[in-house]
C-alpha cells in the first residue's frame, strides 16, 4: 500500500519518444503476438521443443503433438486446463500487462520514469512506493478494465479496490511488482495475482463495501493464482486448481511457452531462505531449527544451504524448483495479495503453506492489507519446522533497509 499521488500519468509519458507497444491490445496482438508465423517460433524452439516431447507430463497436459510445444493459451484451451472462455479472456489481458511490465524492467528508459510523482510527506522511508510499482499498477489496471471480465481489483498499492464492471465475473487481487526495492540493481522482482468469482449474493451492497467483501475471500475460495517472474528469463507460473505449471517467455514471438509442466515440489529440499540478519529477533524454536539444519542434525541428515535474494516470487519460484523453505517469519507479507496466492500454488505442486501455525489457504483475511508471518515451501520440511513449536517472529521493530 502506498500512500502515492499521482500527478500525471506516467504511462502515456512513457518512453519518450519510443514506443515499445501500441496502445490498442486487440491490434497489438494481431500484429505482433496471435499471428507470430509458427515456422519463426519453431526455428526458436528447436532444443526447447524436444525436449518437452521427451517429458510423459507435458505430452499428457496436451502438448501440440506437431510442434512439441504448447502456448499458455493453448493450454488453456481444450489441450490444457480447459478452463472458461471469460477467465482465458482475463488471462490474456492479464498476460499483456506482464510482458508490459516485463519490457520496463529491463528497459534503459525506466529511470525516467519516478519524473511526475510525489509521495505524501511523512510516510516511512521504506514504504514509499517505487515508480515502477505505480506504473506496473496502472498498466495492470488499464489491462484489467479492458478485459470487461474484473468487477474489481484489490491490489497492494492501492488503499482500497477498485470497481471496474458490475458484470465482471472475476475479482482479482495482486501486488504488481514485488521486491522492487531492489530493482536498481536489476535484482529479480516479480507480479503475484489471485483469482476469485464475484460474488453474486453480495451485488445489492454499495459499492465500496462489495468491493472489500469481495476481495477479502478465503484462499481457499481461489479458482486461479499465478506469478510472473522477471528476472533472466520472464517466467509465468500458474494454477488453475489442477496443478502448477509454468510458461517462459519467448521473446522472439511473445508467447508463454510450457515449459515446467506439472510442477512438483521436491517433498523435502535442502535449502532455507530467510533473512537471518535477523536472528537475534527470531523467537528460540526458528532459531533452533535453522542452527539444526545448517548443522545438518535434522531429520534430512544433509547440511542446508542459505539461499535469500529478498525478492519473494524469485524466493519462491527457486524453493517450487529446488525445494525447501521460503521464509519471512515477521508480520511483513501480506495474506491477500502474497500468501494467498503462492500458497495456492504451493499447495497444487504438493507443498505447503503456513503462518507457522496454521494453513495459509484456511485463513479468513479481516483486513485488505494485513500482513502475517509466512512459511512456503517442501511439505517435509514445513512439517519439520512447524515441530519446534514458536517460529513466529513477534519481534519486529521495522527495518530500514
Ligand atoms: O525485509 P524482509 O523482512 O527481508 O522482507 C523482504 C520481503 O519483502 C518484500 O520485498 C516485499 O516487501 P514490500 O511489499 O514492502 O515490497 C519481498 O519481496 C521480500 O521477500
Amino acid at each position: 500500500m502506498n500512500s502515492a499521488t499521482i500527478h500525471s500519468n506516467p504511462i502515456s509519458n512513457y518512453p519518450p519518444k519510443l514506443r515499445l507497444f501500441p496502445s490498442n491490445l486487440h491490434n497489438f496482438h494481431r500484429n505482433h503476438y496471435l499471428f507470430a508465423q509458427p515456422n519463426k517460433r519453431m526455428a526458436f524452439l528447436g532444443p526447447l521443443s524436444s525436449k518437452i516431447s521427451a517429458s510423459g507430463n507435458a505430452t499428457a497436459s496436451g502438448v501440440d503433438g506437431g510442434s512439441g510445444f504448447q502456448t499458455l493459451r493453448e493450454f488453456m484451451g481444450k489441450g490444457g486446463e480447459n478452463v472458461r472462455d471469460e477467465l482465458v479472456v482475463l488471462f490474456s489481458h492479464l498476460e499483456y500487462a506482464c510482458k508490459r511490465i516485463a519490457a520496463l524492467v529491463a528497459s534503459p528508459f525506466s529511470s525516467n520514469l519516478g519524473e511526475g510523482f510525489s509521495v505524501v510527506a511523512g510516510s516511512d522511508e521504506r514504504d514509499k512506493p517505487k515508480p515502477l510499482d505505480i506504473v506496473a499498477n496502472e498498466i495492470i489496471l488499464s489491462s484489467l478494465k479492458n478485459s470487461g471480465k474484473a468487477a474489481v481489483m484489490a491490489s497492494e498499492e492501492d488503499d482500497a479496490p477498485v470497481w471496474l464492471a458490475d458484470d465482471g465475473p472475476f475479482v482479482v487481487v495482486l501486488d504488481p511488482l514485488d521486491g522492487s526495492r531492489n530493482i536498481d540493481a536489476s535484482i529479480p522482482t516479480g507480479t503475484i495475482f489471485g483469482i476469485y468469482k464475484r460474488l453474486v449474493e453480495l451485488d445489492h451492497l454499495p459499492v465500496e463495501e462489495r468491493a472489500i467483501l469481495n476481495s477479502l475471500q478465503s484462499g481457499s475460495k481461489l479458482i486461479a493464482a499465478g506469478y510472473v517472474l522477471y528476472s533472466s528469463a520472464t517466467i509465468l507460473c500458474t494454477s488453475f486448481g489442477l496443478g502448477t505449471h509454468a510458461f517462459t517467455l519467448d521473446h522472439s514471438t511473445g508467447d508463454f511457452i510450457l515449459t515446467h509442466p506439472n510442477l512438483k515440489i521436491p517433498p523435502r529440499g535442502q535449502i532455507y531462505s530467510v533473512n537471518d540478519a535477523r536472528y537475534f529477533d527470531w523467537p528460540k524454536g526458528l532459531k533452533q531449527y535453522i542452527d539444526t539444519v545448517r548443522q545438518g542434525k535434522g531429520r534430512h541428515p544433509k547440511k542446508y544451504s542459505a539461499r535469500y535474494i529478498c525478492s519473494l516470487v524469485a524466493d519462491f519460484h527457486r524453493t517450487l524448483l529446488y525445494g525447501g523453505i521460503a521464509m519471512n517469519p515477521r508480520d511483513h507479507l501480506r495474506l491477500v495479495y502474497e500468501a494467498n496466492p503462492l500458497s495456492f500454488l504451493a499447495e497444487q505442486a504438493g507443498g505447503r503453506g503456513s503462518d507457522g501455525k496454521a494453513r495459509i489457504l484456511s485463513l479468513q483475511p479481516v483486513k485488505l492489507h494485513q500482513r502475517l508471518p509466512l512459511f512456503l515451501g517442501s511439505p517435509d520440511d514445513i512439517d519439520e519446522l512447524e515441530s519446534y513449536g514458536d517460529i513466529q517472529q513477534k519481534v519486529n521493530p521495522g527495518y530500514d533497509v
